[in-house]
């Protein structure tokens, strides 16, 4: 591989929203429905930089809207077909090691898949990444007045996000930029089926062991794939995968990521939206949330099968009136108009949020709190407002709503969440704060090339 021959590349990936079927889609018998949005993170990497006369043998990370945001990364090929391995270098002696382990996992995964494929050595990169404003709260500022992208000025453990999935996109995006750069178009194309189809499963094998845990994996499936509905993968197939390093890491990697053993289903045909209709995301702040929501919630359904199967049977045929009677309007012409062209998707809300507070309450896990179904009843009740529901777990930070696509509806519903206020004392004392409405709406497109020339600004000043 001479580095001559290496592009620049960059590559985004959408952030999601996970309309319904949270808890269920951990199970294969039943599925989500995920919308991907409009707010990307982007990955960009170029030849390394280097001062003249200086070689330069590492890969540096860099997110430039963020402070101390810079990772740079030593890599040899192991032993044993043990694939790349990758080490973090210190800046120097004194300075402590600032870890990312999504970029520090998604690069050894990428390189080990790049190193099974070719034997040339791996020329040293520039990687960048830069995230669309909505993933975080914090306020930014613009480095131009044409900026797409704000400086946060702070931290990435200071920044305060926002739950669109930003390390699910961030390993797409940076995955799929890193193959991209590295391979030749023959062997990987991320416009094609196949090209699709290796990076997810490289990507969910990566952002699984970063997380270390193997969760329903939707995350990733929507910022490759876009909105879709989704049947997870089985766990087993990440089980018997090495640990990098570890003999045979490297062959066993390729042929998982190749193979056909994946069960995953994402159809995408099967989630549209209407013309006329949109989606708008709620961020709440709150004092409280509570960690171990879904363990609690499997827990519960172990001890109590009969009651949470009539629940999780009733919640999927719920999910999937939703998914149909979505594609209906969007592809029929059925001449009803305003609010009752949209009487039966009101319905279909109503009836699924009953379920989900049922689910709450019998397992004891605030899903959809009393607090939230205040604010959804609220929202629900505006004029060209469908309905609204708490995304993928739930819980105190966050809600979703379908509305009419009309500024003054909008309009509307930011008077009823500005200066939103919960009536009366709650029971579990959590307070819910500000509620924000967030600049995201549905993006039904995954993952998708760029053009390099947008972040220049950034690059240049890194
Ligand atoms: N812009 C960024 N640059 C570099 N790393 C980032 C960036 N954004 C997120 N990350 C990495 O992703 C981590 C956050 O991932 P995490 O899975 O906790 O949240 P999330 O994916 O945004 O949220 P959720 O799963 O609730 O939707 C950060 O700690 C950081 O390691
Ligand atoms: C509860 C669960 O079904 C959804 C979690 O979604 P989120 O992280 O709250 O967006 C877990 C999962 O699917 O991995």
């Amino acid at each position: 591989m001479s580095s001559l021959a290496l592009q620049p590349q960059a590559v985004s990936a959408p952030g999601k929203v996970f309309a319904a079927g949270g808890y269920l889609v951990l199970d294969r018998k039943y599925t989500a429905l995920v919308f991907g949005l409009d707010a990307r993170i982007h990955v960009e990497i170029e030849p390394i930089r280097t001062k003249s006369g200086v070689t330069l043998s590492e890969i540096i990370v860099r997110s430039p809207q963020f402070r101390d945001a810079a990772w740079e990364y030593g890599y040899r090929l192991t032993e044993r077909h043990g694939g790349i391995a990758v080490t973090q270098l210190r800046a120097s002696h004194t300075s402590s090691l600032n870890k990312n382990p999504f970029i520090e996992t998604a690069l050894t995964y990428a390189l080990t898949y790049i190193s099974s494929l070719q034997s040339t050595p791996i020329p040293p990169s520039s990687i960048s990444i830069l995230a669309d404003q909505a993933y975080y709260s914090n306020p930014g500022t613009p480095l131009s007045p044409s900026s797409r992208f704000l400086n946060f000025d702070v931290t990435l453990p200071d920044a305060h996000k926002t739950g669109l999935g930003s390390s699910a996109a961030l390993v797409t995006a940076f995955t799929a930029a890193v193959l991209s750069y590295y391979l030749p178009r023959d062997v990987f194309d991320l416009d094609s089926e196949k090209g699709k189809s290796v990076l997810h499963n490289l990507s969910q094998a990566s952002h699984c062991a970063a997380q270390g845990k193997v969760g329903s994996g939707f995350d990733i499936a929507s910022a490759v794939h876009g909105s879709c509905l989704y049947r997870r993968f089985s766990p087993s197939l990440l089980s018997s995968l090495p640990a990098p390093g570890a003999a045979s890491f490297a062959a066993q990697l390729r042929a998982l990521v190749e193979g056909d053993s994946w069960d995953v289903e994402i159809a995408k045909a099967k989630v549209k939206m209407p013309r006329g209709l949109r989606l708008v995301m709620c961020d709440v702040d709150c004092g409280s949330q509570t960690p171990g929501m879904v363990r609690t919630v499997l827990k519960w359904r172990e001890q109590n099968p009969e009651l949470a199967d009539r629940i999780w049977r009733e919640l999927q045929s719920g999910n999937e009136a939703f998914a149909s009677e979505l594609t209906r309007l969007a592809t029929e012409n059925s001449g009803e108009a305003g609010a009752e062209k949209f009487a039966k998707l009101k319905g279909i809300f109503e009836a699924n949020r009953k379920l989900i507070r049922e689910m709450s309450k019998e397992s004891g896990v605030p899903i959809e709190p009393p607090q939230q179904t205040q604010l959804l009843d609220a929202c629900s009740a505006v004029n060209g407002v469908v309905g609204g529901v708490v995304p993928g777990a739930g819980g105190y930070d966050a809600i979703v709503l379908l509305l009419e696509d009309k500024e003054e509806v909008i309009e509307d519903l930011r008077k009823v969440v500005e200066g939103w206020k919960v009536h009366g004392e709650s029971e579990d004392g959590v307070t819910i704060g500000k509620v924000g409405i967030l600049g995201v709406r549905e993006d039904m497109i995954g993952v998708r090339r760029e053009h390099v020339d947008i972040y220049r600004e950034w690059i240049a000043s890194a």
